[in-house]
């Protein structure tokens, strides 16, 4: 969708800002460039929509030259977001969102009803928002707005350049989850800039490491961080990419432990027969529905009449995710309850008991994870990912 044939690009000072680049980005595909500062990465985004001109080589767009494209028009078809997000001041949220249908001819009701929508798909509503001009936003509103206005035209492709930079680290963390759920719905084709390798990991598909001009390692992030491929990327991605690969290490079915498992209604006789069958210090407490209710313990258990139910001794526990959540949302979910365990629930109901993971298990699905990337990482040496010379 987006492909670079050797671009070069020489500042008329004589500083090569980009050198011989060759890479491809698929369609739908998101794709992170990230690097030092002043590695050439915004460079290389501003040749795709002709605010810079290449020195040499190519770019195509949907198999399309750039360089016979009218500048104006070709921008009209490519979302751009940057950090200073460049939003109008006199204008409303709405207007602001408006811009490029209104540019495009829309009649005004289609290009407003169009800028609600995607408000409203950013998590602004419309009917709030709307009518704010952009300095009566947050940071993060600000932002969310940039994302809506480029998206309004339904542009294939987007460039964003660091649209998360100027914001903290929490709403950073929010935007993005927010901007990942967006183009799971929208599969744009995507340029993202950023110098922060955790926003590089977990956003992109594929990440291009810039060193000086020219891409060190074009891989899946799982790669870069389990097979960096030189010295210079092993150094950038940091010493702490274990930690790191958290983030994109999803749970599966596999790392999940079985705990006993009784409902409410069970009798404490039979949940400590339960129990003791299995050696267990707890079980995990179902309700009627196989929907988890909570835990209850060995001691809580110990005593009680005939008569007693589970019901009246279980805990509840909230401390739970969806199957296929990251180890790093389930180290931090953990963190957040003080929990030794934290049960994991089908992806899709979110309402079935699948198992519970354990620290012990979050450990071996880490090295599962890198294990299996060390030998992928052997396959892909072999997966061409450079423009072959013409
Ligand atoms: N107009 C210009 N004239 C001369 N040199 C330039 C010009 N614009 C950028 N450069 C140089 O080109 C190199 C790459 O710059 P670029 O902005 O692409 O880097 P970057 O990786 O996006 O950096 P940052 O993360 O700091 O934004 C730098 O050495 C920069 O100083």
């Amino acid at each position: 969708m987006i492909r670079f044939e050797h671009v070069t690009k020489r500042y008329a000072d004589g500083t090569t800002a980009v050198d011989d680049l060759s890479f491809e980005v698929a369609e739908g595909e998101l794709v992170t460039l990230v690097g030092p500062s002043g590695c050439g990465k915004t460079t290389t985004m501003k040749m795709v929509n002709r605010l810079i001109e290449p020195t040499s080589g190519r770019i195509r767009v949907d198999g399309e030259d750039i360089a016979g494209v009218d500048p104006v028009e070709l921008r009209r078809r490519i979302g751009y977001v940057i950090q200073q997000v460049g939003l109008f001041p006199h204008k409303t949220v709405l207007e602001n969102t408006a811009t490029v249908p209104h540019l495009l001819g829309w009649q005004r009701k289609r290009a407003r009803d169009r800028a609600a929508e995607l408000l409203d798909l950013v998590g602004l509503d419309p009917s709030v928002y709307g009518d704010r001009y952009p300095d009566q936003l947050s940071g993060g509103q600000r932002q969310r707005v940039g994302v809506a206005r480029a998206l309004a035209a339904d542009p294939p492709v987007l460039l964003m350049d660091e649209p998360f930079g100027a914001v903290d680290p929490v709403v950073r963390e929010r935007l993005q989850s927010e901007f990942l759920r967006l183009q799971s719905q929208v599969r744009k084709t995507v340029l993202f800039v950023t110098h922060d390798i955790e926003e590089a990991v977990r956003l992109g598909d594929r990440i291009a490491v810039y060193g000086h001009g020219k891409i060190e390692q074009f891989d899946a992030p799982a790669v870069v961080l389990g097979a960096p491929a030189t010295p210079y990327v092993a150094d950038f991605v940091g010493a702490d990419r274990g930690l790191k690969r958290l983030s994109v290490t999803p749970i599966e079915a596999g790392d999940l432990e079985q705990p006993p498992v009784v409902h409410l209604d069970d009798r404490l006789s039979d949940a400590r027969a339960r129990l003791t069958a299995d050696d267990a210090r707890w079980a995990v407490v179902l309700d009627d529905a196989d929907r988890l209710h909570g835990w209850v313990s060995a001691d809580a258990i110990a005593s009680g009449t005939g008569t007693t139910r589970v019901r009246e001794r279980a805990r509840r526990m909230d401390a739970w995710l969806p199957l296929g959540a990251s180890l790093k949302q389930a180290f931090s979910t953990m963190l957040q309850h003080d929990a030794g365990w934290i049960a994991v629930l089908d992806g899709d109901s979110a309402d079935h008991f699948l198992g519970v993971l354990t620290p012990a298990r979050l450990h071996e699905a880490l090295r599962r994870s890198i294990e299996a990337d060390a030998r992928g990482a052997t396959r892909s040496e072999a997966r061409v990912e450079t423009v072959p010379s013409a």
